[in-house]
């Protein structure tokens, strides 16, 4: 039973994996914290990072070569979801004595993928997410630029892809396509089929099933044989640390102390610690949701930012849930503990037999019911792992982003976001969203550690070229930035073009967010036509109006827009709102401005190769 359970732990949800997910830091500051009036002290030592893989290695190949290894697996992730699959992969080539070494390729020099024909019997295996309009991750652009590029042989490597993507994306698995493409045309041999992860079905079941298929595949190609040793091994030695002076790890990133002693440049491997300046409520008293709207200070100009970038924000665990685990682990929570790396090879996750009739009941009982390690811990409380085995499994919690509500123009140490509060039941289980439920307590003077993420979105660079922004809920965000740097370039002198807003909610007394200043923009002049579409008003005779309505009940105009060279954005849900405003876009290309379906669906292309049609969206 205790295999089974912890089979799931391997293959957890990541939204729900997350819940408990930094446990390991907080056991390393709880002794701290306690008597500490910020959450990070000045006492910091290196103990061993969960998932210490900052390390640059330029050279792979002479690693690869001088230590035996012939498996490379690479990963694409923005989220974690594509790494912990990489490792997950890695711990299955044990099982066939394989030490695969796992790499981000921004840790890589990527010119050293050409030279992989110099390793004996190459395999290399990539999991790579695809982002926005069928773009790489952060950390596979490099890769993806010399593949794109590459015309080496890599005729005698022998290759498999597996892609992790999203179906309510217009470029659905881009990425994983683009690499199983290249590779095969720059010589290389598939040695088992691309593998489609689908996000918004069952990516798990999706890559187990891959798994399934690719494992004895590659073992019948290479001629490798099952072990019955290999795979067992723990990867850390828990240690209690005694020495009350010890300074201990506080979940930094890359250096350790980098939280205190702060040193640009920040990024995701160096985020800059942000005071909150304010946070306050959006929504109005008869929501039964929470909508935040959350200023920080990034003083001094220490992290750059434009308008329509992305913050990443770093959240830290529920303390009630930290209790809670350490409490059904019999983990003293005062207590100082390192976990010694045994295996400093290894990447940080081990295999637990899944067999596939688990599979069924893992989708049923843990996917789709949403529960967490705890609450698993609860349900079955003879299921008692040591803290370190549990800690084996954890991946390392992973930064959220947000679109950015705010302008540099307006106050450059100034970034704004907005989020609604991820909170709802499940049965009698309440399940909350990790980032937003650790900002919703925060005030001011409080800090978190974030990044910009640079994003594509941008406003035209002629101020007078007209816009239409379509941004429902927190789909506003990136539009309140925009707004105020027109408002900005306007209070200047400048002229600026027609702007036109479609937003949406449900109720005008519940959700209609930055009424107030959106109605400012509209009497100043700066918003030229403000269009909001409510979802769950009486006075619609209990009909909803969503914004795509809005927009074909203004397409004559829309279309002169758009003949006039407008730019077109949208931000928000890409499941159901992103798709219905294009094609109600598209409907507005053939009945108002006469295109055939054929045509239409080329100027949108156009549109969206010009950048003349933007969307941020996520589901
Ligand atoms: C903002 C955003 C944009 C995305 N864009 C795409 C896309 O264009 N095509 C696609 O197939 N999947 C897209 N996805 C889905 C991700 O690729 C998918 O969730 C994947 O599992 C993430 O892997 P990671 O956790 O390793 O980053 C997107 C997800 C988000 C949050």
């Amino acid at each position: 039973m205790i295999d089974w359970l912890l089979s799931q732990f391997d293959t957890m949800d990541i939204v729900v994996i997350t819940v408990v997910l930094g446990i390991g830091v907080y056991f390393f500051i709880k002794n701290r914290t306690e008597s500490s009036t910020s959450r990070y002290s000045p006492n910091v030592v290196p103990i061993t990072p969960v998932n210490g893989s900052a390390t640059r290695d330029s050279s792979f190949i002479s690693k690869m070569t001088s230590e035996n290894r012939q498996v490379l697996i690479l990963y694409g992730s923005q989220t974690g979801t594509g790494e912990e699959l990489a490792g997950r992969l890695a711990k299955d080539l044990h099982r066939y004595s394989q030490k695969a070494l796992v790499l981000d390729p921004e840790d890589m020099d990527v010119e050293d993928f050409a030279r992989l024909t110099e390793v004996e019997n190459p395999l290399v295996v990539l999991c790579v997410a695809t982002y926005g309009e069928g773009d790489p991750t952060d950390n596979a652009q490099q890769l993806h630029e010399f593949i794109t590029n590459a015309d080496c042989d890599l005729s005698g490597v022998r290759f498999s892809v597996f892609g992790l993507g999203n179906k309510t994306y217009e470029h659905y698995n881009e990425m994983g396509k683009f690499f199983d493409r290249r590779l095969e045309e720059l010589g290389a041999e598939r040695v088992y089929e691309l593998g489609l992860g689908d996000d918004d079905a069952n990516l798990e079941e999706d890559f187990m099933r891959w798994r399934e298929g690719f494992l004895p595949a590659v073992a019948a190609s290479f001629n490798w044989e099952l072990s019955n040793e290999a795979g067992n091994e723990r990867q850390y030695k828990f240690e209690l640390v005694k020495d009350p002076e010890v300074k201990v790890f506080q979940g930094e990133y890359g250096r350790i102390g980098a939280f205190e002693r702060q040193r640009p440049p920040f990024d995701q491997k160096n985020p800059f610690v942000a005071k909150i300046a304010i946070n306050r409520e959006l929504h109005g008293k008869e929501s039964d949701r929470s909508c935040r709207h959350i200023d920080f200070i990034v003083e001094g100009n220490r992290v750059r930012y434009e308008t329509g970038d992305h913050l990443a924000v770093f959240p830290t665990n529920d303390s009630q849930l930290v209790h809670d685990i350490g409490s059904l682990l019999d983990c003293n929570l005062d207590e100082v503990f390192t976990l010694i790396n045994t295996d400093e090879d290894s990447s940080k996750r081990h295999p637990f037999p899944c067999p596939e009739e688990g599979l069924k009941e893992y989708g049923h009982f843990i996917q789709k019911e949403r529960r967490s390690i705890i609450d698993i811990l609860k349900t079955f409380d003879s299921c008692k792992p040591p803290t370190e085995y549990l800690l084996e499994l954890l991946p390392r919690l992973q930064a959220r982003y947000y679109s950015i509500s705010s302008s540099p123009k307006l106050d450059s140490n100034l970034i704004s976001i907005t989020a609604v509060v991820t909170k709802y039941n499940i049965g009698d289980r309440l399940i909350k969203g990790v980032c937003t439920n650790y900002l919703v307590d925060k005030v001011a003077e409080d800090k978190s550690p974030v990044f910009v993420r640079k994003s594509t979105m941008r406003l035209p660079h002629r101020l007078s070229t007209p816009i239409i922004m379509i941004g429902p809920g927190t789909g506003l965000a990136p539009f309140r930035g925009f707004l105020q740097e027109r408002s900005w370039q306007k209070e200047q002198g400048k002229e600026i073009g027609q702007i036109d807003l479609y937003f949406g909610c449900r109720n005008p007394e519940h959700d209609y967010i930055y009424k107030e200043e959106l109605e400012a923009y509209k009497d100043n002049g700066v918003l030229s036509e403000m269009h909001v579409a409510f979802s769950r008003v009486n006075a619609n005779g209990g009909k909803k109006v969503y914004v795509q309505h809005l927009l074909w009940e203004n397409r004559e105009h829309v279309w002169q827009m758009i003949e006039n060279g407008s730019h077109i954005y949208v931000c928000g849900d890409a499941r159901n709102m992103a798709r219905d405003v294009q094609n109600t876009f598209s409907r507005i290309f053939t009945e108002v401005g006469g295109k055939t379906e054929a045509e239409a669906q080329k100027l949108f292309h156009d549109m969206e190769r010009q950048r003349r049609y933007q969307a941020d969206v996520w589901s």
